[in-house]
């Protein structure tokens, strides 16, 4: 909270002056929180033109200046045109200085604007830069120093020019240094984070890749952690060490809806920008167990079934791209597995929602039966496939997830489903669907043998459409185990062992294992 004193300082002018902007005379004034300019209406152009025209002005919020620089004759970093441009700029301009800032565009994309003022004199124009940057030295979320990994066989494979292209110079711009690590096998990430770094030189850990690399820098950081701590992350019960290290995700990947549901968009340089003026956003992590001994942590989805049957088979077809879910999409779909078994879970408290604004009980509840896909939704898993995601309102960092039970069902009704996650319909208003706000569940499969599927004559012929996850090459019989998809990832425990437990543990601002940049 801010005292009427401490009102009245935020307000006071720091830099007051008439400054030239694109041909134009401006008054341009800095305080604490905003940067303003307002072009000046000059007497004799009124007179001449005998039209007054209302003058511009432009505001700038403090936190969201990028940078400040001052115009040189010589700019290695633009192209020639672009340098020719500014020899000439400077020239007839000499003092100039160029302030980059956000500016907020359509469906949460955000880019890097500059407006450039050429001052009277030298001394005018180093004490505009100067105070200008004391202002952004005082704005202590901002990171300084950052270590950057690079998934460069994510999504299209375009990582490292995704980071060269368009992140690296938004950084430069902002006086970021940062220290770039090409990954050279799967998990490089993960040791060195939990092994090698030197993580108190940095105020942040950037992530150029998917929800698959995001998982892997979680680990290393959430594993490092508590080493340093002698915390041991596979106790049953272990109360674990909060890291105090941010991680922003520039995506790069292949659903990259760790980003997405997130900061509204998957565009490389909003997240550069938001990772600039150090936004953070809180997130649950729910550690995944098998018979009290853990295996991972998930912060997106753990499906078990379709989810499940889509990434093993997706992953035999990477060479394809984001296009490999689409394919085993299709696949999983018309091979129309179920999964027999037990689902148990602790609801959430009340007072937290419901998804769909139900009474809820606080015993553990019990539902048996026939599965097509059981998903923990983590948050909303929004993507570009599916806008509003699995479970449109689940909370980001609220110590809960949404539990979501399709149960066995005809393929035209699981396409309804499906094509529900699309549009603006409800894919939770079926009679096959039940959705469930929880702290923690459990699953236990049933038939250890192979289960057929009651009507034979439903199952595609062509020898590809095999049950996924399974040696064999037909549809005839039906897998009895599907295998967890976490995060992208395929948990093999699961599919062969018996119990799948997830326990959420909130992070809140002070005490949390991970956070990421959000416009939210
Ligand atoms: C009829 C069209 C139906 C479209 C249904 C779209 C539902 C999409 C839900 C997406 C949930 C995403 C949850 C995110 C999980 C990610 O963490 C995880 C890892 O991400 P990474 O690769 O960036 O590392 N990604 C995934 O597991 C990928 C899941 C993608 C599932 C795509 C499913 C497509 C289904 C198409 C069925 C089409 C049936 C058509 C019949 C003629
Ligand atoms: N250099 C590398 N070579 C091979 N695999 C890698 C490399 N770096 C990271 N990985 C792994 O690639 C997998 C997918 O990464 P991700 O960035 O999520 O891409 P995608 O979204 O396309 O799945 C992750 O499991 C990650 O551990
Ligand atoms: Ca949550």
């Amino acid at each position: 909270m801010t005292g009427p004193a401490e009102d009245t300082k935020s307000q006071l002018t720091l830099l007051s002056s008439k400054l030239l902007h694109q041909h134009q005379a401006v008054e341009a004034a800095l305080n604490r929180h905003v940067f303003v300019w307002k072009e000046i209406e000059e007497k004799s152009q009124k007179r001449s033109s005998g039209i007054s025209k209302t003058p511009r002005s432009h505001i700038v919020q403090v936190s969201e200046i990028v940078g400040i620089h001052k115009v040189e004759n010589e700019d290695h970093t633009k192209s020639k045109w672009d340098q020719k441009k500014t020899l000439q700029f400077s020239q007839l301009f000499p003092n100039a200085f160029t302030v980059f800032y956000v500016k907020r565009t359509k469906n949460h994309q955000w880019r890097c604007n500059e407006a450039t003022f050429s001052c009277s004199s030298a001394e005018l124009c180093e004490q505009w830069i100067q105070v200008t940057r004391e202002q952004l030295s005082l704005l202590t979320n901002r990171p300084k120093r950052l270590l950057v990994y690079i998934n460069p066989f994510g999504g299209k494979r375009r990582g490292k020019r995704i980071y060269e292209e368009k992140v690296a110079p938004v950084f430069q711009q902002a006086g970021i240094s940062a220290d770039v690590i090409v990954t050279e096998r799967a998990n490089h990430a993960r040791d060195h984070l939990t092994t090698e770094a030197n993580l108190q030189q940095y105020d942040g850990v950037v992530c150029v890749g998917g929800d698959g690399m995001f998982s892997e820098i979680l680990h290393g950081l959430v594993a490092r952690t508590q080493n340093d701590n002698k915390v041991d992350q596979n106790r049953p019960g272990a109360e674990l060490k909060p890291c105090m290290l941010r991680i922003g995700i520039i995506p790069a990947g292949s659903t990259d809806c760790i980003c997405f549901a997130t900061v509204g968009t998957n565009d490389p340089v909003t997240s550069a920008l938001h990772i600039i003026i150090g936004d953070s956003q809180p997130m649950d992590v729910c550690s995944v167990h098998h018979n009290d001994v853990f295996l991972r942590y998930s912060v997106s989805l753990l499906g078990y079934g379709f989810y499940g049957d889509v990434l093993a088979d997706s992953e035999k077809k990477r060479w394809l791209g984001p296009a490999r879910y689409d394919l085993s999409g299709v696949k999983a779909f018309l091979c129309h597995n179920y999964y027999k078994g037990t689902v148990s879970f602790l609801p959430a408290e009340d007072n937290l929602g419901h998804p769909r604004d139900k009474m809820q009980s606080d015993e553990e509840t019990v539902i048996c039966g026939k599965f097509i896909a059981i998903n923990a939704a983590n948050m909303s898993c929004a993507c570009p496939r599916s806008p509003k995601g699995l479970s449109p309102s689940a909370h980001l960092a609220d110590g809960t997830a949404d539990l979501i039970l399709v149960r066995k069902c005809s393929r035209l009704d699981f396409f309804r489903h499906l094509l529900r996650h699309t549009n603006t319909d409800d894919q939770f208003d079926h009679s096959f669907v039940e959705v469930h706000r929880v702290k923690k569940f459990h699953f236990e499969p049933l038939d250890p043998q192979p289960l057929l599927l009651e009507n034979q004559s439903e199952l595609p012929k062509k020898p590809g459409f095999c049950p996924m996850g399974s040696a064999q090459t037909t549809c005839i019989p039906s897998a009895a185990h599907s295998s967890w998809n976490c995060d992208g990832e395929i948990l093999h425990h699961a599919a062969i062992q018996k119990n799948v437990i997830l326990k959420n543990f909130f992070l809140d601002d002070k005490d949390e294992s991970a956070k990421l940049s959000t416009d939210n």
